[in-house]
């Protein structure tokens, strides 16, 4: 991607700060004068904070955008995320500041539950240490049982967050493999109305329940304060022996360390994991070469399909909202809405 800016002074301006495909790029411009620059790339960083002052709307995502940028933009009205995910903007400023957040919701929920049951069975059965034994060379006889994994069928799941993405997941588990599910979120879902095909098949429990009688526990919830650290020492230790863990929500609720001890305890027989505290995930992070976890490089919806989808959606949001109008990808919550 190349720092680019289109000057003239009579149109409203627009900061795109992530990658936009072509098409997107061009539907902004035809309306506003658009500058791309990501303060990730140091080439782009002067770029990003010249654009700052006279930008009205910023298009992009896996930036975390702080209040002293925002302290830069006296006239920013919108901020589009691509992205369903709010946890890199300062809610509470943007609502001080009367700037509309917009995001991604539905779009990429049926990817990224692809992607959470992927790592499931990858950490279930080795697939990805399995693919290697060959790859490597080391398939001379037939695997011995030290090269055995686990069934997923049949097996209870434990969901955290039972929002779109963890009913998508229950769907797959439930009616695909047989799974009874077993979820935790703050308020029970009304399956009957919102899910009538999950009905008698998934629970509403208690996290502690959740933990201690699932098989494979799966995370779907958003990054806020409430769950931030939440699987650390004390709820990795509430798990079965044995069972797996997968997160594919966001770094940040896990207690890294404490996933590695309970790795290397015997607590759990294995990790799935597709985001990370620090992304990319650092060089020395012990989790990168340990045997027994699959990392993936944040890839919940990372198809050209979906990928395309969430771009579309999101420069829609962005010009709806310029326009004054209500964009379909509002994002109206606070982040602890209970
Ligand atoms: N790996 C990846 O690439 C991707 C990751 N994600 C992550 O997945 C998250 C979920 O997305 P989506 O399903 O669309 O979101 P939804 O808003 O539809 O669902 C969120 C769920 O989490 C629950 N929840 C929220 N706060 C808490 C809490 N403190 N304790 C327990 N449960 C809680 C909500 O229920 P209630 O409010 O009743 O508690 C709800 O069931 C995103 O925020 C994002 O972080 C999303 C897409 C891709
Ligand atoms: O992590 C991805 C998102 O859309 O949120």
């Amino acid at each position: 991607m190349s720092v680019s800016a289109f000057a003239s002074p009579q149109r409203r301006r627009v900061l795109v700060f992530r990658e936009l495909p072509a098409q997107q790029l061009a539907l902004l411009q035809a309306q506003y004068e658009v500058t791309v620059a990501n303060p990730r790339l140091p080439a782009h960083q002067a770029a990003f904070e010249a654009a700052l002052p006279l930008a009205e709307g910023m298009i992009g995502s896996s930036v975390p955008i702080t209040e002293a940028m925002l302290d830069q933009a006296p006239h920013l009205k919108v901020i589009s995320s691509i992205s369903v995910g709010v946890d890199n903007y300062p809610l509470a400023a943007l609502r001080s500041r009367g700037i509309t957040l917009c995001h991604t919701p539905g779009v990429l929920t049926e990817t990224t539950a692809d992607t959470v049951f992927a790592l499931i069975m990858a950490s279930s059965r080795r697939l990805v240490e399995l693919a290697l034994h060959v790859r490597e060379g080391h398939w001379q006889r037939n695997i011995d049982e030290s090269l055995f994994g686990r069934d997923v069928h049949g097996k209870t799941l434990g969901i955290l967050g039972f929002g779109r993405i963890g009913q998508a997941l229950a769907r797959r588990a439930a009616l695909g493999f047989n799974m009874p599910v077993l979820y935790h979120a703050r308020r029970e879902v009304d399956v009957a109305q919102q899910a009538p095909e999950l009905l008698g098949r998934v629970q509403h429990r208690p996290l502690d329940e959740v933990l201690s009688q699932a098989d494979i526990v799966a995370a779907v919830l958003p990054l806020t304060p409430a769950t931030r650290g939440l699987m650390n020492e004390a709820t990795f230790a509430r798990m079965k022996p044995g069972a797996i863990f997968i997160n594919g929500a966001r770094g940040a609720i896990v207690d890294e360390a404490a996933l590695l001890r309970a790795l290397d305890s015997g607590t759990l027989a294995a990790a799935g994991l597709d985001v990370f505290a620090t992304e990319p995930l650092p060089m020395d992070s012990p989790l990168r070469q340990h045997p027994r976890v699959t990392a993936l490089p944040h890839i919940g919806s990372a198809t050209h399909e979906t990928r395309e989808a969430m771009a579309a959606m999101a420069t829609r949001n962005l010009l709806k909202a310029l326009a004054g109008e209500a964009p379909e990808g509002l994002y109206a919550e606070g982040p602890e809405p209970l």
